[in-house]
């Protein structure tokens, strides 16, 4: 039987100290009503002394949770902790968590108090914390970058005090993994009464180790990791809770404890703490990041379509995705281009059908970030109607300047022949069309035209459709390109080519 790995979640109190994160009552309850989903065993909900509005926000969660403990931040001052024991009076389970700083640069400069003091200071503050709750928890804060020894005198006199965590901080992520896996070997072996309390760790990220730090210090014996959602936390953020559980979950041949989360849940939370706060996860972030689980190059996507576990060491389910996604791009290969031609129901007559929508994917992959659902239901439908095709765009330049009128030179396949022409136009559409129109002669009345974009985003493909009217035959035509003027080039044609095909072979009428 494994050791149980406690998750204290401390997103809506260090995460609140993110500048520019400060969570209303409300939101405070919102997400604490996540993390309790997830079974997060502790959720510090803020630092009740701060303001009213904390302790407001500390009171409204611990009487909102009941299935998590409830904890507030205080001091190592009387008043610190009689405001946090006030606000946790309606919890179903609380905890006070007391801190004091223990280096010396902290101590001398900051606290401008002896040593001593500080031991002084420290077991009052964890005496009257008990007053309120069994549950007190005590940080050494600096703890990384404190003198052992008198790290080991502070934390022996606070457990006789009667804390029952002892949490060592990395307060300005200083350590680096393997030196803070040992201060806490060292803490555990060295204190007479380590055994009466649980190590606890509160690393944060300045380093970009703060995951790291903490999954060290699991390595050597510490059973409580305090985390946040997205790593949100002071200056560069605190250790992600969705890193430490995953990687404690997915390398299990490597820990000798694990949390009790519900995992499918972290994408929710991380969601909303990303929506409630404004900081937007980047692409690339572990777990919840949306590039987390997708494959853009045809080989990976080729091994995952094979077997997941070719690319993939979780699954992207267990942590909230509906599943993997295989992203269409420049990068992407044959294999899964067909694939997600059947997933879209599309069948093409043959592997030369095949290989032409794939060319022509290729080269709009070239031109766009990601090819979507859309654009290759578009760009299939222009290879299904290829073979139809009386007339080809070869090329067209047009040009539009302020002050000048528009002029459209293009470059037509007509039939088996090469032609060629320019005009002008009252815009660069209207001198594409009128371009068209002359070489093709085709005498239609242009009944509509429209544009829309395909997906979001400037480099998105522009759909165009347009409706063409001759001697009481009605057709339409669509065209997409990232360039609007060429898809509606586009458009004009697929509309004339269907126009002068017998009636009874043209697509169905608008
Ligand atoms: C590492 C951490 O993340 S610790 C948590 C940090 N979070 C916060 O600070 C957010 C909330 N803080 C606040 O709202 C305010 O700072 C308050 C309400 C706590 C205190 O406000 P003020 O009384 O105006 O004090 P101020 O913030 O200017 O200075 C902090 C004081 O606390 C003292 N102090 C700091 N830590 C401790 C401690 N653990 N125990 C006792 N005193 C402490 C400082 O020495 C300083 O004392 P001084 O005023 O005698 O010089
Ligand atoms: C209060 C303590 C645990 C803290 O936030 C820190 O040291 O970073």
């Amino acid at each position: 039987m494994k050791d149980q790995l406690i998750i204290f979640d401390t997103t809506l109190r260090d995460g609140e100290q993110s500048p520019g994160a400060s969570m209303t009552k409300d939101e405070k309850v919102r997400i604490a009503k996540a993390l309790e989903r997830m079974r997060v065993d502790i959720i510090e909900a803020g630092f009740p002394i701060a303001s009213i509005g904390d302790f407001e926000a500390v009171q409204a969660v611990a009487k909102a949770v009941k299935d998590s403990r409830v904890c507030g931040l205080a001091r190592a001052l009387d008043k610190d902790i009689d405001r946090a024991g006030e606000a946790l009076k309606a919890a179903n389970a609380s905890r006070i968590h007391t801190f004091i700083a223990t280096s010396p640069i902290h101590m001398q400069m900051k606290l401008r108090m002896q040593p001593d003091e500080v031991v002084e200071n420290a077991v009052k503050a964890v005496k009257r914390a008990r007053q309120y709750t069994d549950d007190v928890e005590f940080s050494p804060e600096d703890a990384g970058r404190s003198d052992l020894d008198f790290l080991c005198r502070v934390l022996e006199a606070v457990i006789d005090a009667g804390a029952k965590t002892l949490n060592i901080p990395d307060t300005v992520g200083y350590n680096l993994p393997h030196q803070f896996g040992e201060l806490i070997k060292n803490l555990r072996e060295r204190i007479p009464n380590s055994d009466k309390a649980v190590f606890s760790v509160h690393c944060h990220n300045d380093l970009g180790l703060a995951v790291a730090n903490s999954l060290s210090a699991v390595m050597n014996g510490a059973r409580q990791v305090e985390c946040t959602i997205n790593g949100l936390g002071e200056r560069a953020g605190n250790a992600s809770l969705e890193e430490v559980v995953m990687a404690v979950r997915t390398r299990q041949d490597m820990f000798d404890c694990d949390t009790r989360l519900d995992t499918t849940q972290i994408l929710a939370a991380s969601r909303l703490v990303s929506g409630v706060t404004g900081f937007v996860v980047q692409p690339n972030k572990a777990i919840v990041g949306a590039n987390a689980f997708a494959h853009e190059s045809g080989i990976h996507q080729d091994g995952v379509l094979k077997n997941r576990e070719t690319y993939e060491i979780m699954r992207a389910e267990d942590v909230g995705w509906n599943t993997n996604r295989m992203v269409l791009g420049k990068h992407s290969g044959r294999n899964a281009f067909r694939s997600r031609l059947k997933e879209l129901g599309i069948e093409l007559d043959s592997e030369e059908d095949l290989n032409s929508a794939f060319t022509r994917f290729k080269e709009l992959a070239d031109k766009k970030h990601e090819v979507f659902d859309e654009d290759i239901q578009a760009l299939v439908s222009d290879t299904l109607t290829e073979d139809n095709e009386r007339i080809r765009l070869i090329s067209m330049r047009v040009c539009s300047e302020t002050g000048e009128t528009p002029v459209a030179n293009v470059t037509l396949a007509l039939d088996d022949s090469e032609v060629r022409t320019e005009m002008k136009g009252s815009g660069p559409v209207d001198a594409a069309f009128k371009a068209i129109e002359s070489m093709v002669q085709s005498h239609t009345e242009l009944q509509l035209y429209s544009v829309s974009n395909i997906t979001s985003g400037t480099d998105s493909q522009g759909e165009v459709s347009v409706r063409l009217e001759k001697g009481g035959r009605i057709v339409s035509g669509q065209g997409t390109d990232t360039d609007i003027v060429i898809a509606s080039a586009k458009a004009y044609i697929n509309a004339l080519n269907k126009m002068l095909l017998p009636a009874d072979r043209a697509h169905p009428q608008v």
